[in-house]
């Protein structure tokens, strides 16, 4: 039950005033003018909070979707920005791979893929410094394919190259992982023998003249009999690299006289 003169439970006190102030019975009354005048700036006041809600509301809905919008863009330029690096460490690689391979080629004879002079030439650079620093020897084996020319005249150019990525071949099995076996030139072989005395050297060439003699040429011409000579020199610490390889190439000029087929060593 409403108490006279008070508003019911969970009526507006604003719409119980209105009805008050329609009421004929207070038509007379001396409050009504000032009740009516509150009553509308109430309303007034009213209106212009629900106004500034809206606007409120509106900027929120407004600043909402615009971060969303940020966050977006956000997300789009990341994943960008990873297909990009994901192509650059591609590229990164290529790079590497491409760089790796100009390597190679500077330092690789393209025929037999052995080293070439250069790479011989930086390999003899350090075992001389080593030497120095650790008293250690070198030995270097200049080795000739015998008669080379009969084979190319022969057989063509295309089974002289044949030979010689075979010779390459049986040679390199004979070494230890740290001995170098270049290209010098032509039919022409130099072989580094790192820590290694001449006595030992000795070994190793012979072990290289036999590899040689058992390549196996059938497939060009069952007669071909393949042999190499070796010119074979102790590196000495008086003398320049040039100074070593004129050694080593003497001695095979001597081999060479003496018959070929063999190994010749240069008196250290
Ligand atoms: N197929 C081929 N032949 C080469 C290459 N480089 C050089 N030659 C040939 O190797 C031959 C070397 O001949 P020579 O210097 O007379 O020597 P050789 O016939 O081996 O005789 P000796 O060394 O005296 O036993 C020449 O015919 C060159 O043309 C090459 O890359 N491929």
């Amino acid at each position: 039950m409403t108490e006279p003169g008070r508003p019911s439970a969970g009526e507006d006190p604003v719409a119980w005033l209105e009805s008050l102030l329609c009421a004929p019975e207070h038509r007379d009354n001396p409050l009504l003018p000032a009740l009516e005048v509150l009553l509308a700036r109430d309303r007034e006041q009213r209106a212009r909070l629900e106004r500034l809600l809206r606007i409120s509301d509106c900027s929120h809905d407004v600043a909402r979707s615009h971060t969303q919008e940020l966050l977006q863009q956000y997300d789009k330029q990341l994943r960008r920005l990873e297909k990009i690096t994901r192509i650059s460490d591609r590229y990164q690689q290529n790079l590497l791979e491409l760089n790796e391979r100009l390597r190679q080629a500077a330092l690789r004879d393209p025929l037999t893929g052995l080293a070439n002079r250069r790479l011989l030439m930086a390999r003899l650079q350090e075992e001389q410094e080593r030497q120095r620093r650790t008293g250690e020897v070198f030995s270097l084996a200049m080795l000739d394919v015998d008669h080379f020319k009969r084979i190319n005249d022969a057989f063509g150019h295309d089974a002289g190259d044949q030979v010689l990525c075979r010779m390459a071949g049986a040679i390199e099995r004979q070494l230890r992982r740290y001995d170098l076996c270049a290209r010098w030139g032509g039919e022409e072989f130099l072989i580094l023998l790192p820590a290694t005395p001449l006595a030992q050297a000795r070994q190793m060439a012979e072990r290289v003249m036999t590899a040689v003699r058992e390549i196996s040429l059938a497939d060009i011409d069952e007669a071909i009999a393949l042999t190499a000579s070796i010119g074979l020199v102790q590196w000495r610490p008086d003398e320049g690299i040039d100074g070593t390889i004129q050694r080593a190439d003497s001695a095979l000029i001597q081999a060479k006289r003496n018959g070929r087929d063999r190994l010749q060593m240069a008196p250290s």
